[in-house]
């Protein structure tokens, strides 16, 4: 099931348009990432998605109908770019006013597990002017989490946040991934998007200029691999020489880095054939490595020739 879709949405500010006819897919069951340097329309898009703005044109459909978050409130929940907090309240309290006023109200044990589930049982009971951003950005996730929803919509949730709850809050993501619930999140992480997204896109200039999973977005940025071999270090001219005949002969352009040995090859599968072809020679390998881009060369990139 797609449980978020959308035609060519598309959004204009004073005639300015920041998102342009978005046409999109979220299969069940992803962690979709979705990449873009500051200002490129991210937010504006989760904003039409959960009905915080009105697309100028376009549609959205959420779990295959278009009726809107309303309908669908208590199957998603949200973490917005900006949340606002009553001050005075404590988090349990605050989350108790939430889901009463969403009309589902959570039990105070639920509302427990979610503060811990999110890392802020310690400070459950502190007033919310008390807490730091970070803090705030975690009882965003345990808002959007009470109700356990089926698909999450997350905007920028390690943002500000210490190494430390970085790294909590990617594992809280996987963990409730593992749980089968669909996460679509923005992120300015490269890494982290790397790590635990299965499906990327990459905004630019309110479009998507590309999308696929880490391996499809590495295939195309890149047409071939580069095998890299290390051999021993007291590698004898003689082997070199075979080594490198052995390669020319298979028309495989290489290059050597002292004691590395790096082949480009055209595809995974030739990857085998290459390796049996230097297990015949009979030279030492200590190591070998197929080098891919990374997500963060990918994204730096324009992707425009891509
Ligand atoms: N309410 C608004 N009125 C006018 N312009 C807006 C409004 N909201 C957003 N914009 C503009 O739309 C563009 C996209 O903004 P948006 O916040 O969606 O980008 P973003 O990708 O989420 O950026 P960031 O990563 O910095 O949060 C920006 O140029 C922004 O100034």
């Amino acid at each position: 099931m797609r449980v978020i879709r959308t035609e060519n949405l598309t959004k204009a500010f004073r005639g300015e348009v920041v998102v342009n006819k978005i046409t999109l897919e979220v299969a069940q069951g992803e962690i979709f990432g979705f990449l873009g340097r500051n200002g490129a329309g991210k937010s504006t898009f989760i904003n039409m998605l959960t009905d915080i703005m009105k697309p100028t044109s376009g549609e959205v459909y959420l779990f295959e109908e278009n009726l809107g978050i309303d309908a669908n409130k208590y199957r998603i929940g949200v973490l917005p770019d900006y949340s606002s907090f009553y001050d005075d309240m404590s988090a349990v309290q605050h989350l108790s006013y939430f889901s009463r006023l969403s009309g589902n109200k959570a039990s105070r044990l639920k509302i427990e597990e979610t503060l811990e589930t999110v890392g802020l049982w310690e400070d459950r009971k502190k007033k919310l002017h008390t807490y730091s951003f970070g803090m705030k950005k975690k009882l965003g996730v345990a808002q959007a989490l009470i109700h356990d929803p089926e698909l999450l919509i997350l905007d920028e949730p390690t943002s500000g946040l210490d190494a430390e709850s970085v790294i909590h809050m990617q594992k809280l993501i996987i963990q409730l991934h593992e749980q089968g619930k669909t996460i679509f999140m923005t992120s300015h992480n490269l890494d982290e998007v790397e790590k635990i997204c299965t499906q990327i896109a990459i905004m630019k200039e309110g479009e998507i200029s590309l999308q696929g999973s880490l391996y499809e977005l590495q295939r195309k940025f890149s047409a071939t691999f580069t095998v890299r071999l290390k051999t021993s270090s007291e590698l004898e001219e003689v082997d070199k020489k075979r080594l490198k005949s052995s390669l020319d002969e298979a028309k495989l352009s290489h290059s050597w880095d002292k004691n590395y040995l790096f082949v480009e090859v055209s595809s995974e599968e030739a990857i085998p054939s290459l390796l049996k072809r230097i297990m015949m020679l009979e030279v030492d390998i200590y190591e070998a490595e197929v080098d891919q881009p990374s997500l963060e060369e990918i994204f730096l990139e324009e992707p425009d020739h891509i």
